[in-house]
């Protein structure tokens, strides 16, 4: 199975001056929201692209992203992992682009719209699922709730329609690649791609959609989305790789601010053991008014306590989330010092942000010397009881993601302080 994400549209309609697909809910673009669910659902389902997103290899894409050819290196750097291409003129050609650039393996493909973020997992489960049935085309649609009329050119009632027998269809829409192909090798442009399998003759299904899978086309579609997720939408994306071991835990819930309570914020830090998280974030809530969230503290003290042997998983984030979602809802600010090496960890962090309408900086300390890093990881000493200090080859061996965040500071030529004004100061800019 494979997915082909059309993001190739400029967004005329949003008129955000920018590609609709970079334009953010929650924290996170829209090609992000999109590209995470379908990485979700491949990596829970049974297709051939079972293997860990994070893991998966670009030579060989499951998720094919179309993006504007004008934008192509904002979306390869959104998406490090994800095989970016450019798309056409109209969706139709950036369609025919992204089938173009699956696996030859790849039978069964689910076409969407990045336009359509917040459609869930679950919905490309049940697409999916009709076309394994056997279907060569199932497209979810929504009953119509307006009275539709149809008119011609002077604006003239021409028929009022049953509305009974009405959908609105949303994506993603499924197709047995075959059929697909060749419904695209004989027929021109359509505003949907079953509409092309329906001209060449073939047989289209519609099952039921979902509210989330709504397309953002004009600016108040935004806060419609916003409220979606900040309504619960994201905990039915069931986004996690690991099938479900985080999700639950990384929202906290949805509870709202107390009245008169800030905005809060949520910087989430990234980057190698020993590059300086935990003294910048003692930095920033010396600045501000911070809670300061440590993994090593939840993870060694559940060690050392006995509730667990050795942290494997994501059990320790798990509950950084839940602690960090209690002080977003209280209006507090929080720093989220964590290593966060995957796409997956840097999209539950934003999660948890979205669900309590945080504000989101994202910053990667680096060290650009590394001969410093390496004598840094050296003179560590464990300051909790039950912390295991990595020794540096351990940190050298560390699976660690390209990332593409709002700061990417250098602990190697500023110092502590001079990093969290720099930190600071972002967040002024962009308030
Ligand atoms: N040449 C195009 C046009 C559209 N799309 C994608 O098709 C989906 C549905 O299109 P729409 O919502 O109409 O997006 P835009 O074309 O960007 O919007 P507008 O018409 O307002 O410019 C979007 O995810 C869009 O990025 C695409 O990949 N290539
Ligand atoms: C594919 C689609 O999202 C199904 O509703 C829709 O047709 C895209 O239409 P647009 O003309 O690109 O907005």
């Amino acid at each position: 199975m494979g997915v082909v994400v059309v993001a190739a549209g400029m967004g005329v309609r949003l008129g955000a001056g920018m590609p609709k697909a970079l334009v953010r809910v929650g924290g996170r673009t829209l090609v992000e929201h999109a590209v995470a669910r379908a990485q979700s659902w491949l990596s829970s389902s049974d297709g051939t692209a079972r293997d860990e997103p994070s893991r998966r290899n670009v030579s060989k894409p499951a998720v094919v992203v179309v993006a504007p050819a004008t934008h192509l290196a904002e979306f390869e750097a959104l998406l490090p992992e994800v095989c970016v291409i450019p798309g056409g003129a109209e969706r139709t050609d950036s369609v025919a682009a992204g089938l173009a650039a699956l696996p030859a393996d790849v039978e069964i493909v689910l076409v969407h719209d990045a336009a359509r973020a917040l459609a869930p997992s679950s919905l490309f489960d049940a697409v999916a699922d009709a076309v394994a049935a056997g279907a060569d085309a199932v497209v979810p649609g929504l009953p119509v709730t307006d009275t539709v009329k149809q008119v011609d050119a002077a604006g003239s009632v021409v028929q009022t329609l049953d509305r009974s027998s009405l959908r609105a269809v949303q994506t993603p829409q499924g197709f047995r690649r075959s059929a697909l192909e060749a419904a695209h090798a004989r027929v021109g442009a359509a505003t949907d791609d079953a509409a092309l399998i329906e001209r060449a003759g073939g047989t289209v299904q519609v099952i039921d959609g979902d509210p989330l899978a709504m397309k953002i086309t004009l600016p108040p579609d935004i806060d419609a989305a916003e409220r979606l997720l900040a309504a619960g939408g994201l905990s039915r994306s069931g986004e996690s790789p690991q099938a479900g071991r985080v999700p639950e835990e990384r929202s906290g819930g949805g509870v709202s601010r107390p009245s008169g309570a800030p905005r809060p914020t949520l910087i989430i830090l990234g980057g190698l053991p020993g590059v300086g998280k935990t003294t910048l974030a003692r930095a920033l809530a010396r600045r501000i008014p911070l809670a300061h969230i440590r993994v090593d503290t939840i993870e060694a003290t559940m060690v050392h306590s006995g509730l667990a042997d050795k942290i494997t998983g994501p059990e320790g984030y798990a509950v950084a989330f839940r602690v960090a979602a209690d002080q977003l809802a209280l209006g507090m600010s929080v720093v989220a010092d964590t290593v966060n090496p995957m796409p997956e960890t840097r999209g539950w962090w934003r999660d948890v942000a979205a669900q309590h309408d945080a504000r989101v900086v994202e910053v990667e300390l680096t060290c650009s010397d590394q001969s410093q890093h390496e004598s840094r990881v050296g003179e560590r000493v464990s300051d909790i009881p039950g912390l295991r200090v990595p020794t540096w080859q351990e940190v050298l061996d560390r699976e660690y993601h390209p990332w593409a965040p709002d700061l990417r500071l250098d602990t190697a030529t500023s110092s502590p302080d001079e990093l969290a004004d720099t930190v600071i100061g972002w967040m002024r800019s962009h308030q």
